[in-house]
């Protein structure tokens, strides 16, 4: 008899114990969680005597078979031999595989915990057939975990698998386990998802399901809670709905060709977006630039709002405005407001922009970087080249450059240029091949669209690259520039998502259009005879950017000739709104677009790893911020719990 075809996206992992199980049947919540759709169930009892787990595992291997749901028994082969079900699971201190595979022979499933490259290497070369990777995150539910090895750990893991030569390493079959329930599913599902454009494949190895015990052996409901994870597991979270496609589904036979430079009429209608639909624009940034920031978006055409509040975040995740976290200021408070923000705009598919400022200065701004990252997913990711670094690290990766005599660049801060003194942008170490490189390679990972600025600004979502080169000197030597080129960009997400013309272009196209339009108008402030240096320049800059945003308007509408019918009533509706925000119209004229000053740089042939070296490897601070996460979940867990009347078996869920 062959081996039986597995689906491993919902794995029940049993537990009898009274602070999970409760008092209720053990075979009664399994039987409801195989009614939800579980597809998979193991049963693991670490205390009962082998009567009883004889006994029991009969009784769940009927249940089981009725649904055609394999069955797997936790660490005891013997229980598996004698009641015949599908297969073991066995731990590093468990019998070994190769001889539980002698005992089970080749039809049977055998899987195996691993927390270590190692360790994967051992169990796919002694004949596992799937792999509990972990832990993910700390859990109430098996205290005495050895490794607690976070999102990055999972992903090196898979990564380093994925790169492996044979075929039984790439195609060995992946759950995670540890602390995975409804709240974090989709999260983790998406973080574990990983295009790589450097590899020959594609895309890194990605799970085949989820581990799970408390989220439904404690739930009071297992069927609903079945039914409710095995749809995440199988939905698209809100955020990644409107992401660009993703390579399986793009019509190009090459995901990653990049696409033809956006030209300033492709750009425009980004640029007029934000006028049009006047957006939220909601600042969680430090107290240096609440002012200046609050300007800059007024400027442009949004409307901004400066809280920190993370209790409010949900009400104004839902007035679809965009999010913009400045980790200006890291203390501890303000990163429990930043990830209810987070969560918040998550949960509605609200764009987020983060800025690291100051990431790669101390270990505490790394670690707390380390923490946001892990806690949600950011459409947008900017910072200067010090920061992008250190965001590379919290993404699991680090690079030796083949440049600089093997100098680390990233991971640490223990030298090159991974290390910041201060929230100020440094001088450069790297090449522009390098940053591309770089920053390709954490958007790809992460999905999003990564921006490294400096005095030429490299950005990409993984597929497309630029270099852009428009700015001017002065906006390094006033407060606040980057913080409130944060602000702007969050502007134009939100206004991008408003805007049924805008709606479908990538993320990667709104940000460039931000960037014209914030660097142009740097440019156009800083020539003006009035400007004599940073101090006159703040004011004319501010003038600039709200100017640039009235042009864009004015020739949208000189395009379509002013008062003729519109058939789409694109332009019309542009017009308007920049008319009722303040701008003049002047129909009949044409004048030319400031876009066209734009100085972008397709980078189309990024070399691969022969120009950096990536490091795999599980770090101290993988582990830290896995902790944290979890543990500050569990925090705000027991935060709405309180007050309510809630057996605490629910809890779990
Ligand atoms: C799917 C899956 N993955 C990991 C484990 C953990 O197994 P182990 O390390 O043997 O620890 P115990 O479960 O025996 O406490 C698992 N059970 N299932
Ligand atoms: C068995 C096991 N191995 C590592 S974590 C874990 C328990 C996971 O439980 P939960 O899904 O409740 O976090």
């Amino acid at each position: 008899m062959g081996k039986p075809d597995v689906d491993y996206s919902i794995y029940l992992v049993t537990d009898s114990t009274e602070a999970i199980l409760g008092k209720r049947d053990l075979g009664k919540v399994v039987e409801q969680a195989l009614e939800g759709g579980v597809t998979l169930v193991q049963y693991r009892d670490k205390t009962s005597d082998t009567g009883h787990l004889i006994y029991t595992a009969r009784t769940l291997h009927r249940a089981c078979k009725a649904r055609n749901i394999p069955l797997i028994i936790n660490d005891r082969v013997d229980v598996a031999l004698e009641i015949d079900c599908e297969g073991v699971h066995l731990g590093q201190d468990d019998m070994d595989i190769a001889s539980a595979r002698r005992l089970l022979g080749p039809s049977k499933i055998i899987g195996a915990t691993v927390s270590t490259l190692s360790q994967a290497r051992i169990a796919v070369d002694r004949g596992a057939d799937y792999l509990g990777i972990g832990t993910l995150y700390a859990t109430s539910t098996k205290k005495n975990t050895k490794e607690i090895i976070g999102i990055n750990g999972i992903r090196k893991i898979l990564h380093f698998l994925s790169v492996q030569e044979d075929a039984a390493a790439r195609e060995i079959k992946t759950v995670c386990i540890g602390g995975i329930n409804a709240s974090n599913l989709q999260l983790i599902k998406h973080q574990l998802y990983a295009p790589d454009p450097f590899s020959q494949r594609g895309i890194t190895k990605t799970i085949d399901g989820v581990a799970i015990v408390s989220a439904i052996m404690g739930s009071l409901t297992p069927k609903a809670s079945s039914e409710h994870l095995t749809h995440l597991f199988h939905t698209p979270p809100p955020f990644s709905t409107i992401l660009s496609p993703s390579p399986s589904s793009s019509s190009s036979s090459s995901p990653y060709t990049n696409k033809p430079t956006p030209t300033p009429t492709t750009l425009l209608p980004s640029i007029l977006s934000v006028p049009t639909h006047n957006p939220l624009s909601h600042n969680m940034t430090n107290l240096v630039v609440q002012n200046f920031a609050a300007s800059i978006a007024l400027s442009i055409g949004a409307s901004p709002i400066m809280s920190t509040n993370g209790l409010e975040a949900s009400d104004l995740a839902n007035l679809h405005g965009g999010l913009v976290i400045n980790m200006g200021t890291a203390t501890p408070e303000a990163l429990h407001n930043h990830r209810l923000a987070i969560r918040a705009y998550n949960g509605v598919g609200g764009p987020i922009v983060l800025d690291p400022v100051g990431a790669g200065a101390t270990g505490a701004r790394r670690e707390a970087l380390g923490f946001l990252v892990a806690s949600g997913w950011f459409s947008v990711v900017k910072g200067n080249e010090s920061e992008i670094l250190a965001v590379a690290q919290a993404s699991g990766l680090s690079f030796t450059s083949s440049y600089s005599s093997g100098s680390r660049i990233s991971g640490g801060g223990g030298g090159g240029g991974g290390q910041q003194r201060g929230v100020d942008s440094g001088s450069s170490s790297l090449s522009l091949l390098e940053k591309a490189y770089i920053v390709k390679k954490i958007a790809s990972r992460e999905r999003n669209v990564v921006l490294m600025t400096g005095a030429v600004d490299v950005l990409s979502d993984g597929h497309t690259t630029y270099a852009v080169r428009n700015g001017h000197a002065y906006l390094g030597m006033i407060t606040g520039s980057g913080c409130t080129l944060g602000t702007t960009i969050s502007a134009y997400l939100a206004a991008a998502r408003m805007d049924r013309k805008v709606r479908r272009q990538s993320d990667i196209n709104t940000v460039l259009s931000t960037i014209l339009h914030y660097e142009i108008a740097a440019e156009r402030a800083a020539s003006l005879s009035s400007v004599h240096g940073p101090g006159t320049f703040v004011p004319a800059f501010i003038d600039a950017l709200y100017q640039l945003r009235v042009e864009a308007v004015r020739y949208a509408d000189a395009e379509r000739g002013a008062g003729d019918d519109d058939a789409d009533g694109d332009i019309e509706t542009y017009a308007d709104e920049g008319c009722k925000a303040g701008v003049r119209r002047y129909p009949g004229t044409k004048p030319s677009l400031w876009l066209e000053a734009m100085r972008v740089e397709p980078l189309n042939s990024i070399p691969d790893a022969g120009l950096l070296h990536e490091e795999v490897g599980l770090t101290d601070m993988d582990r830290e911020i896995a902790y944290e996460v979890k543990t500050d979940a569990d925090a705000d867990a027991d935060a709405d719990m309180e007050g309510e009347d809630v057996p605490e078996a629910e809890k779990y869920y």
